[in-house]
């Protein structure tokens, strides 16, 4: 019998894109609320005691509140909001993370999908600092550059309007979502400084870490601790630097749930920039939610995807 999956918030842009993966699916039945009352409790709580799990793309507050709703019927979540991504009795939904995320993804009542930028910095920051390349209390210094569709439904109509129209950087102030995140997942003991930005384009992802400090020797275990962190994984990979030189295409892996990794810099000064890219709506939103839901529900963690 097909799995009953709920997508609160299916009409926003992470939800939409998770729909997408799941509809041709004969392996699962979506479970939908009419338009009209899609932020109405009592509809949002019927849905939810039909499905067994329910995938949330909302807003942190919605978010919240739908996991009260679920309670009491005891339906499996996935939050793609950035509500519970450091919060006690939840886990963290990034499979290729850690040995044994794996299994406690498929074991779990509550998974949080980690965010885009988040995806990017732990994969890169969490091998080194686990095999000593870095120290975990060493400030690192991180940026990037994003699709507008990163900023949901308000930023997209923004830059479709014309009234946004060029790039920016942003959280010069320290205070992005996804330090608390970056900072836990990616063992970390001293907050990063991070400054992202958002390109004039509509969808996809490259992050650098800067580690100017590095040392010659330091590019060979850097490289190979990414590469044992990641071997025989199906959607993250070390890839080789050519394939982001001379230009970072932060597009490149658009329509796809890829992350690649790369190891960059001058090895005879020791000045290294490692690099993550990824589709925001793939790996770093709605192809996350569909491989996490695949785990839970022990089907192949590539369907849909
Ligand atoms: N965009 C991205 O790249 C990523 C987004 N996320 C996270 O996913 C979540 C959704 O983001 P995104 O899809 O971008 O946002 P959008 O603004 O595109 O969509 C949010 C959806 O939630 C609906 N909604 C708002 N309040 C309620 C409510 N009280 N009850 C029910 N539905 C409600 C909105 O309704 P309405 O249609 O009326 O606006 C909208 O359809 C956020 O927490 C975001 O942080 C995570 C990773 C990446
Ligand atoms: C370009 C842009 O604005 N991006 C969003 C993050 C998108 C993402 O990862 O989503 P979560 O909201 O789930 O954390 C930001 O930086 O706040």
């Amino acid at each position: 019998m097909a799995h009953k999956v709920f997508i609160d918030g299916e009409a926003g842009t992470t939800g939409l894109q998770i729909r997408e993966r799941l509809e041709g699916r004969a392996d699962i039945a979506l479970v939908q609320v009419d338009p009209a009352r899609r932020k109405d409790a009592g509809a949002r709580a019927e849905a939810l005691a039909e499905a067994e799990v329910a995938i949330l793309c909302l807003p942190d507050d919605a978010a919240r509140e739908t996991v009260d709703l679920a309670r009491a019927h005891g339906t499996r979540i996935i939050d793609a909001s950035t509500a519970h991504r450091v919060a006690e009795g939840w886990v963290f939904g990034f499979a290729e993370m850690a040995q044994g995320q794996r299994a406690a993804i498929a074991g779990a009542q509550y998974v949080s999908n980690p965010g885009c930028w988040s995806t990017c910095a732990i994969a890169l920051i969490r091998p080194l600092v686990a095999a000593g390349v870095i120290d975990a209390g060493q400030p690192l210094s991180i940026s990037g550059v994003s699709g507008y569709t990163g900023g949901g439904k308000s930023m997209i109509a923004e830059y479709e309007s014309g009234e946004a129209s060029g790039s920016f950087l942003y959280a010069a102030a320290q205070g992005h979502k996804h330090l608390p995140e970056i900072l836990k997942h990616g063992l970390l003991t001293a907050l990063p400084s991070f400054v992202p930005s958002v390109g004039a384009y509509a969808q996809g992802m490259a992050v650098a870490l800067h580690l100017p400090a590095l040392g010659p020797e330091g590019f060979a275990r850097a490289e190979a601790a990414l590469r044992a962190a990641y071997e025989g994984e199906r959607f993250v990979s070390v890839v080789a630097a050519s394939e982001n030189e001379p230009r970072v295409m932060p597009q490149r892996l658009n329509g796809t749930n890829r992350l690649d990794l790369s190891v960059h810099g001058n090895p005879e000064t020791g000045s290294a920039v490692l690099l993550a890219v990824l589709d925001n709506l793939g790996k770093g939103a709605s192809g996350a939610a569909v491989q996490n839901l695949n785990i839970m529900l022990g089907v192949d963690e590539g369907a849909g995807l």
